[in-house]
């Protein structure tokens, strides 16, 4: 199953190069065909008739071959064209041709006097194919064209949208015009970002995984290069890859435990957080790692907190600052960490503390109140660019406002834009939390997280990832893992997490992680 995600203009690319190495256009668009009958054949509520929506491109194209595949299934169907037949194109028009011979009815509806009977034709379906528009769309949807997905939307049929719902920007997920609201989108070839950006996800609906339609990966992870992401901008790292977040990668980070195994092969995690009104912070984070399956985790917190702390912390160690013995030159216990989470909880009177484990040679997570302080400091802005070891930013749309001077707005306008644009400017890992968090890497790869619930918009959750992920550096540390699929591994488990029904307190969210993380372990070993 392709992973990839790209944008139009990319995905066009892709297709001329899969044409030009021998695939015609017409096979691709049977393939695609062959796909989506299958894929209406799996999700339709009952057997009867199919409306397929045609519109004047290569998607109506796709429409019009899934109709004689299901036709060869002795599916009744309906084939609505909102363009005159005689303005398709040569491929689109063979498969017409095709569907006609095969027993579809095709119904012409891009007269007015035609279109009126839309409505009609539409309460016969027991579901509805849109094959109006995919990542040809160029203007907003005008006139008939309009008509025609407000009729779709009102007929409330289910809806299964080929490559894209149309009238949604495959690139911005903005609506254009109007757009269908789709049950099922079924991706041609590989992923669009428009599902998940803008109000993408509300249009939609299920996304099935990408047919297969002979598009090489290779050729997929070529295209990338080929043609510049529309993210690109100057002050922006260059996106060198994309795909989203799936659960082969999140189980290759959890493997099986050995038999003799014992804490610590499993990573120690440091964090350091907490001030006053603030000491769940820390705790959580502890919950987070451990969670993840950290083998052994320490916790530093300013003095006056420390008694809550402490008191609070049975699975962790905790340390009070001042007592500086975690911090000794050459033989502190630091030096025992594989990995650093600093800002949970922490309040922003810590510079100096910071510009200190910014000198420190480990990966060092930077979350929360870290943030604010580097927002605030040029100089310590600088130390964080100028950092030889690994570093990892893990801003919610706020920080992350806080950290390029612009507003909240610029950065959820945009987030792909946002989050590469936070790369280039501090030269490390960078995770945009929120609603489908982003990662990406100083090279500019970028991984999207498709799973997560409005659940996790609760207090501490962020904590609980921020420990996750120190877990995941410290084993990135310790193996010399690939940080991508470590962090891609956490941001997943913890949206997976959030899922799960049986949890709404953020510590609650770190016992679901450990569950479903002690499950992936284990199903290795059957
Ligand atoms: N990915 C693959 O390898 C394959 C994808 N396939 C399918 O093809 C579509 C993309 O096909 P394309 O023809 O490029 O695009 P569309 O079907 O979306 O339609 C483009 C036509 O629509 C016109 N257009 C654009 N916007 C509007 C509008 N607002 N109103 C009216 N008409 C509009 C556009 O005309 P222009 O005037 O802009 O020139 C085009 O004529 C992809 O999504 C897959 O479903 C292949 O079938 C297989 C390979
Ligand atoms: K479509």
């Amino acid at each position: 199953m392709s992973v990839r995600i790209l944008s139009a203009d990319q995905m066009r690319w892709a297709d001329m190069t899969t044409t030009e190495a021998g695939i015609s256009g017409f096979e691709l668009m049977d393939r695609a065909g062959r796909a989506v009958a299958d894929a209406v054949l799996d999700y339709m509520p009952d057997f009867g008739r199919v409306v397929i929506v045609i519109g004047p491109g290569n998607n109506g194209g796709d429409g019009f071959a899934a109709a004689r595949y299901l036709r060869s299934r002795r599916i009744p169907v309906t084939l609505v064209m909102l363009v005159p037949l005689d303005t398709l194109g040569g491929d689109t028009l063979m498969h017409a041709e095709l569907a006609r011979e095969a027993g579809a009815k095709l119904r012409d509806a891009s007269s007015d006097r035609c279109f009126a009977e839309l409505n009609r034709w539409l309460l016969r379906a027991v579901m509805v194919v849109d094959a109006m528009f995919g990542t040809g769309l160029t203007r907003p949807l005008s006139g008939r064209l309009a008509k025609a997905v407000a009729q779709i939307n009102q007929a409330d049929r289910p809806v299964l949208s080929i490559d894209i719902a149309s009238g949604l920007n495959a690139d911005s997920g903005e609506v254009m015009g109007d757009a269908v609201k789709a049950d099922f989108t079924l991706p041609v070839a590989a992923y669009k970002w428009g599902y998940w950006m803008g109000v993408g996800p509300e249009f939609s609906g299920r996304l099935l995984p990408a047919s297969a339609i002979g598009v090489e990966d290779e050729t997929l992870c070529r295209a990338w290069a080929a043609v510049p992401d529309p993210s690109v901008s100057k002050g922006s790292t260059v996106l060198r890859s994309a795909c989203f977040i799936h659960s082969d990668m999140i189980g290759q980070a959890w493997p099986k435990r050995h038999r003799l195994s014992h804490k610590g092969n499993f990573g120690r995690v440091w964090i350091f957080g907490g001030s006053a009104g603030f000491t769940g912070a820390p705790r959580l984070a502890s919950l987070g790692a451990l969670a993840a399956g950290a083998g052994l985790v320490s916790v530093v917190c300013p003095d006056d907190v420390y008694p809550v702390v402490a008191s609070g912390s049975l699975e962790t160690m905790v340390h009070s600052q001042s007592s500086g013995a975690w911090m000794r030159e050459g033989d502190g216990l630091i030096d025992q960490a594989d990995a650093i989470v600093a800002g949970p909880g922490w309040g922003c009177a810590q510079t100096t503390l910071l510009a200190r484990l910014l000198d420190v040679d480990r990966p060092l997570l930077l979350d929360a109140d870290a943030l604010n302080m580097i927002a605030a400091d040029a100089a310590l802005q600088s130390r964080v660019s100028e950092r030889d070891s690994l570093t990892v930013l893990t801003p919610h749309p706020g920080e992350a406002a806080r950290l390029l001077s612009c507003t909240v707005d610029d950065i959820q306008s945009d987030r792909k834009k946002a989050v590469l644009k936070l790369c280039k400017r501090y030269a490390c890992w960078v995770v945009l939390k929120g609603n489908e968090t982003l990662i990406a890497s100083p090279q500019g790869d970028v991984m999207l997280n498709p799973s997560g619930s409005p659940q996790l918009a609760v207090a501490g959750s962020g904590d609980v990832l921020a420990g996750m992920l120190g877990r995941q550096l410290a084993v990135c540390y310790r193996n010399d893992t690939d940080v991508g699929m470590m962090l891609g591994a956490g941001v997943g488990l913890h949206g997976e997490a959030g899922e799960q029904n049986g949890w709404y307190l953020a510590g609650e969210l770190a016992g679901m992680v450990a569950g479903l993380r002690q499950g992936i372990e284990r199903k290795h070993g059957d």
